[in-house]
Order: C-alpha cells, then sequence, then structure tokens
C-alpha cells in the first residue's frame, strides 16, 4: 500500500496540530511537510514535537522547502493564506484539501479555477455529522417550505475570526437550493434596533462567540403551535481531521477536479 505524502498548512494552528496527529496515528500517510507563516516561533522546529513523536519535518514558510514531498497539502488557516498555497500546488500538481473558511467570491473561484490543474476538496466542515445534517436539512426544507420560518444559530469558540461559520453559510444555501430561492437574496446576517417584521421568506443567522466551544449548529424551522430543531454538536477536532483524511484518500485517483464532502462521503 502506497503511504500518502501529506504536508499540513497552519501546523501551529489548533487544527494543523489535530492534522498533524492524525496523519501520525494512520496507516496510510507520512508527514510529509509542515507550513506557518514566517517569522512565528515554530518554523525551523520539528512538527510533531507536541506529540513527543519528532517526525523529522521542520515547519517551513518557504513553499519550495515545507511542499518538496508533498502529493497533498491538508490547508486549515486563513483565505489569504490559502489562496497563495493554492497558487502553488496548481502549478506543482499538489493537491489539497481545503477546510479554511471565511472566502469571497473571488476566492472560491480562484480555487474553482486551481481545480482544472489539480484535485481540490473544499469544504466548511469536514466531519461526518454535519455533512449528513446537510441532507437532512434539504428533506426538511422541502417539508416545511411553507409556514416555517428558518433561522440558523452558531455557536464556536472565542478566536473564530469569521462570521457567520462557513458550515452555516452552507447549511443556509442548501436550505435556499430546496426551496427554490437564492441565499443572497434572502439572508439576513443581523438586526437591531426596529426591524419591522419577519419577512417569512427570509433565512436568518445568529452567531455566537464564547470559551471553548468546538462548533454548534442548530437549524430552527420555527411555525405556529410547533417549531423543528436540527442540531449538530461537535465535542472535538478530531471529526475534521479524519475527514480530511478521507478527503485525501478520496483524492488519490483523481487529477482534477474540484469536490466537497457531499462526493467523499457519496452522499450526492
Ligand atoms: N472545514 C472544517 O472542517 C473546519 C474548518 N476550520 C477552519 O479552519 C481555519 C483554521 O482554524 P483554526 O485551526 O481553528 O485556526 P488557528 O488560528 O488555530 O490556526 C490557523 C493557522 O494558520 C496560520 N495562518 C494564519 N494566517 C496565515 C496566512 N496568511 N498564511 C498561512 N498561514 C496562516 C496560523 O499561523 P499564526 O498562528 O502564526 O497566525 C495558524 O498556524 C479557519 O478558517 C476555520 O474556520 C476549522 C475547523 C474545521
Ligand atoms: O473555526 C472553527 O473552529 C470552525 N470552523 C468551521 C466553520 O466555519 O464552519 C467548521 C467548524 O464549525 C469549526
Amino acid at each position: 500500500m502506497n503511504s500518502m505524502k501529506i504536508a499540513i498548512a497552519g501546523a501551529s494552528g489548533r487544527m494543523g496540530r489535530m492534522l498533524i496527529e492524525a496523519v501520525h496515528n494512520a496507516d496510510d500517510a507520512t508527514l510529509a511537510g509542515a507550513l506557518d507563516v514566517a517569522g512565528t516561533s515554530g518554523i525551523g522546529t520539528d512538527a510533531a514535537a507536541f506529540l513527543g513523536k519528532p517526525a523529522g519535518v521542520p515547519i517551513e514558510s518557504d513553499l519550495a522547502k515545507g511542499l518538496a514531498n508533498a502529493e497533498f497539502l491538508i490547508d486549515f488557516t486563513r483565505p489569504e493564506g490559502t489562496l497563495t498555497h493554492l497558487e502553488y500546488c496548481a502549478a506543482h500538481g499538489i493537491k489539497m484539501i481545503i477546510g479554511t473558511t471565511g472566502f469571497d467570491e473571488a476566492g472560491k473561484a480562484a480555487i474553482a479555477a486551481a481545480a482544472q490543474k489539480t484535485a481540490i476538496v473544499f469544504a466548511p466542515n469536514m466531519s461526518v455529522g454535519v455533512n449528513v445534517t446537510m441532507k437532512l436539512l434539504e428533506m426538511a426544507a422541502k417539508s416545511f417550505s411553507h409556514g416555517y420560518d428558518i433561522e440558523i444559530i452558531e455557536a464556536h469558540h472565542r478566536h473564530k475570526v469569521d462570521a457567520p461559520s462557513g458550515t452555516a453559510i452552507k447549511m443556509g444555501e442548501v436550505i435556499a437550493d430546496a426551496l427554490g430561492r437564492d441565499l443572497k437574496d434572502v439572508a439576513v446576517y443581523a438586526r437591531e434596533g426596529v426591524t419591522g417584521e419577519r419577512d417569512p421568506s427570509s433565512i436568518g443567522f445568529a452567531t455566537i462567540r464564547g470559551g471553548d466551544i468546538v462548533g454548534d449548529h442548530t437549524v430552527l424551522f420555527a411555525g405556529i403551535g410547533e417549531r423543528i430543531e436540527i442540531t449538530h454538536k461537535s465535542a472535538s477536532r478530531v471529526t475534521y481531521a479524519h475527514g480530511s483524511l478521507r478527503a485525501a484518500r478520496f483524492l488519490q485517483d483523481r487529477k482534477t477536479g474540484l469536490y466537497d464532502m457531499q462526493d467523499v462521503l457519496g452522499l450526492r
């Protein structure tokens, strides 16, 4: 069996460390590189030192050095970092698993363009549970298409920098698609002051940030006399790391193309 040679971007980050541990524990993967931002304290240190099991892989800021031995890059960083890595990976045929959230339309278009040169899985949430929840939401949205107000509530840790979460936005898109609406037309991201009555076609978002919440998402379908809540709660980031490794396995025999976790998990 060929071991997948995987590099990790954002190696010192919350997800970066979780991914390094997951690669270390996987029978079919080898840590082949690690990237982080120039000038940060981890540069030059062993990427797996925090596990007490050095891997002989230094954290690099130079992409040519950090990706010299890599077939895959798993990237959970920030949009500007991912887009820099994307250009290099597309030029060198390195497959990407992108978990970063917070891209604007131009960033998403750049990822789609790069997927003509290399194979990419791009998803705001790599957990099996969230991706199955997306299917439940599609079914629920069709059933509750009239008479039910739809609100998406998400909660994350105090360090999260983007809002609403990429997962919440994706849930909104899935629901809007199922209802034949365009999320851009119906999303309400904030309410304050005299807002007027709720537009029945709108999809509302509410964001909570606090403590060490890993990631909670609830979609509320509120009708007259009843309400339905579909909730997913992450208790550990390990599910995102394991999903990322499934995505790498899925890309093994693909050279180009843009995929998401629905493709990886056979849920489409
Ligand atoms: N798809 C999914 O399943 C999941 C997605 N995420 C997303 O992953 C991303 C990272 O989350 P998390 O690990 O919690 O964040 P962290 O802030 O803990 O880690 C981010 C890492 O990326 C590095 N980084 C920051 N800016 C750049 C840049 N411009 N270029 C290269 N590297 C950079 C950081 O370095 P430094 O510390 O030096 O700034 C850090 O090492 C977020 O967008 C989050 O929403 C998170 C969990 C699951
Ligand atoms: O930043 C996080 O932590 C998470 N981000 C992703 C998102 O924005 O949806 C996925 C998960 O909820 C954790």
